[in-house]
């Protein structure tokens, strides 16, 4: 089925055609501004050391950029949508932005509407990124909600350290795009950023970008779970991110109003270290992938769900299945594919390199992967399978737990030949 021209600002119908544009977020203050014991509910496991995270990050915005990608940044798109949205847009924004931090009224919603208020609009989003602290605010708490507030606690508002993972909060595809209601509230906000950039950037609004899912679900989905295997198919996690309802809710949408027919629901061990199906496995050619040996059984099985549309509308076949390779060669029409194992098959290589991403392979063109230079052993595999693999350096940056695939969303990739 070929795919219509490039009339959406969002063209994005495979996970390996070559890439033109993509959104990253440049690490900011928010990746240093929390204590190792915000860890685990801000789902880092370190503390990036900031200036270096920054080179890193500019190094892998570089080396798309040398590949004929263009870079946007969600911190420049979001405060250009509200400068376009105006005085009414950014105050529905920011009124948004303190309802899910927790302050929808009261003293410290007018204390923080105040100071971040007084900013302009780039400084405002930056900030709401870095997160606020307590002493940031010349506010005294006299009523009994402002001095209930936990005293010992140093933020109004948390950080947003997982930002610069911009694969998570939307997923495009085709050429609309999903905005996810995620997980864990350490990431909720994220994607009202996304939302904001999508209805009032002038390079997003009214274009026609269909929106396959909003974020105004209680079921949920992360990015890093939503692969577009090609202009009909895509294989989804059912991971600790995302939810079996919310798979078959975008799968109707998807059928219903889009061009796709084919949803493979792959599920994964429900972990932070592989939070998403792209931390276990990745698209990289026609007929390549990675994949962490970690999550296949002893007969290399795993379970996998075919979702096709049912009879009537709104009804949805599923077809179980355990032989992955069957079910992508059947979904993808291909004859044979390559399954290349993280680590190459010595198990602990394998769990230090998925552990530092080295399954998180992003395709910027058939054949052609970025990767983390730490997965040296993944890396040089790859290469023996033909592979073109750009290495990235990546010390501060893994410890967010996330690779190049998850630093980066796809926007417009050309379509694929064959
Ligand atoms: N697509 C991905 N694998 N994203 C990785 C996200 C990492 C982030 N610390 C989280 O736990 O959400």
């Amino acid at each position: 089925m070929e795919v219509t021209q490039m009339t959406s600002p969002i063209h994005n119908y495979s996970e390996i055609g070559k890439l033109k544009t993509v959104l990253l977020k440049r690490p900011g203050r928010e990746i240093e501004n929390f204590t190792p014991d915000m860890m685990p509910r801000l789902l880092f496991d370190d503390i990036p050391y900031l200036p270096i995270a920054q080179k890193e990050h500019d190094y892998f915005a570089d080396t798309l950029r040398d590949n004929g990608v263009e870079v946007l940044y969600l911190e420049k798109l979001s405060a250009e949508a509200l400068d376009a949205g105006g005085e009414e847009v950014r105050n529905h924004f920011l009124e948004q932005m303190l309802t899910e931090s927790g302050y929808a009224a009261g003293s410290i919603h007018d204390a923080l509407k105040e100071y971040l208020g007084s900013m302009n609009n780039q400084d405002m989003v930056v900030k709401i990124m870095e997160g606020v602290r307590k002493n940031e605010l010349d506010f005294v708490p006299k009523d009994l909600v402002s001095c209930a507030e936990n005293q010992d606690y140093e933020f109004y508002m948390d950080p947003m350290p997982n930002l610069y993972f911009t694969r998570d909060p939307s997923a495009c595809i085709g050429d609309g795009l999903s905005i996810n209601h995620m997980t864990f509230a350490a990431r909720q906000r994220e994607s009202l950023f996304n939302e904001t950039i999508i209805k009032y950037h002038p390079r997003f609004a009214n274009k026609g970008i269909h929106v396959w899912r909003d974020r105004n679900h209680t079921t949920r989905i992360e990015g890093g779970d939503e692969l577009v295997l090609n202009n009909h198919v895509m294989a989804i996690g059912v991971s600790q991110r995302t939810s079996a309802d919310a798979i078959q809710d975008i799968a109707k949408n998807l059928f219903k109003d889009g061009q796709y027919d084919t949803v493979i629901a792959i599920k994964i061990p429900h972990n932070h270290a592989m939070m998403h199906l792209d931390t276990v496995f990745t698209m990289i050619n026609y007929d390549q992938f990675t994949v962490h040996p970690g999550i296949l059984g002893k007969g290399g099985q795993i379970d996998t769900w075919t979702i096709t549309p049912g009879k009537n509308e709104g009804e949805l076949n599923l077809q179980h299945d355990t032989d992955l390779k069957k079910v992508l060669k059947t979904a993808l029409n291909l004859d044979d594919l390559d399954l290349i194992p993280t680590g190459n098959g010595d198990p602990i290589i394998a769990g230090r390199e998925q552990w530092n991403d080295g399954s998180n392979t992003l395709a910027i063109a058939p054949g052609v992967v970025v990767t983390y230079n730490r997965n040296y052993v993944s890396n040089e595999l790859l290469r023996k399978h033909g592979l073109k693999v750009l290495e990235v350096i990546s010390s501060e940056l893994s410890r967010g737990r996330g690779g190049p695939r998850c630093m980066s969303c796809p926007i417009v990739r050309e379509d694929l030949k064959k």
